[in-house]
């Protein structure tokens, strides 16, 4: 199997400058499986610090981008300024940016499209809410989502698909590995179908949602898991184990 193991970071709105300088220095000195793609994605405030202190081999994401090089637009920010920081990635469609800040999977969908186009790599986020997986609407939710994005999206040689079910994020509540492995499948499947063979091969299906040390490893032996995007415990100094979940 060609895909390289993926383990984001998504320290969401969390952290001040000597709390991330700690927690790099612990990744810094950390044994990190060398076959694991790490990324991590701190508040756009401290991209530039994490990006200067993180070793190089950890990539850094930003959290959001907009759809513009620059322009009349307060409080965005541009592919362009994040490539100026050296900033390789971008997590797009999270849902707490598509619930919270009401982004529409066509919103999200064309700043997929202009990140990538910028020349930046995408961790594109999808997955249902608890109402939706109790009436039996997962497949249809993330095949919106999906949708939404492939009508804008080619090449997918830079994304990477995050499926986060709304109600295990930051719920303590995580999917079991038949959960999450069901999910994937199908959305490896969708794209499969809809973009093409080697799309559907190649490209890294990560899991997100209440992911920590104790249940990482389970999650990981899943044919289509390939990885994860760690919310709360990135913070704490377990995230070493969770990129480790393979070893
Ligand atoms: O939203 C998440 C990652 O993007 C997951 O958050 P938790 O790991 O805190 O549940």
């Amino acid at each position: 199997m060609g895909r390289r193991f993926f383990v984001g970071g998504n320290f969401k709105m969390n952290g001040t400058q000597t709390f991330l300088k700690n927690l790099i220095d612990n990744l810094n000195a950390g044994q990190l499986d060398d076959n694991v793609e790490v990324v991590i994605a701190p508040p756009a405030l401290y991209l530039d610090q994490c990006r200067k202190q993180v070793r190089k081999e950890i990539g850094v994401a930003a959290q959001n981008a907009f759809n513009a090089t620059s322009g009349a637009y307060t409080g965005e920010i541009s592919p362009e300024q994040l490539k100026d920081l050296s900033i390789e990635w971008v997590i797009l469609g999270h849902s707490e940016r598509r619930e919270i800040f009401k982004e529409s999977d066509d919103f999200v969908a064309s700043k997929v499209a202009f990140a990538l186009k910028s020349g930046l790599k995408v961790i594109a986020c999808i997955g249902e809410k608890l109402d939706e997986r109790e009436a039996g609407r997962t497949f249809e939710v993330v095949t919106r989502q999906l949708q939404s994005i492939a009508k804008v999206v080619n090449d997918w040689t830079n994304v990477v698909i995050a499926y986060e079910p709304v109600w295990a994020i930051g719920t303590g509540k995580v999917a079991t590995p038949l959960q999450a492995q069901e999910v994937h499948e199908f959305i490896r499947k969708w794209l499969k179908e809809n973009t093409s063979e080697a799309t559907a091969e190649n490209i890294r299906i990560i899991y997100g949602g209440s992911v920590n040390a104790s249940n990482a490893a389970e999650l990981a032996k899943q044919a289509d898991v390939d990885g994860f995007l760690v919310g709360g415990a990135s913070l704490k100094p377990e995230f070493v184990t969770i990129v480790n979940a393979r070893i």
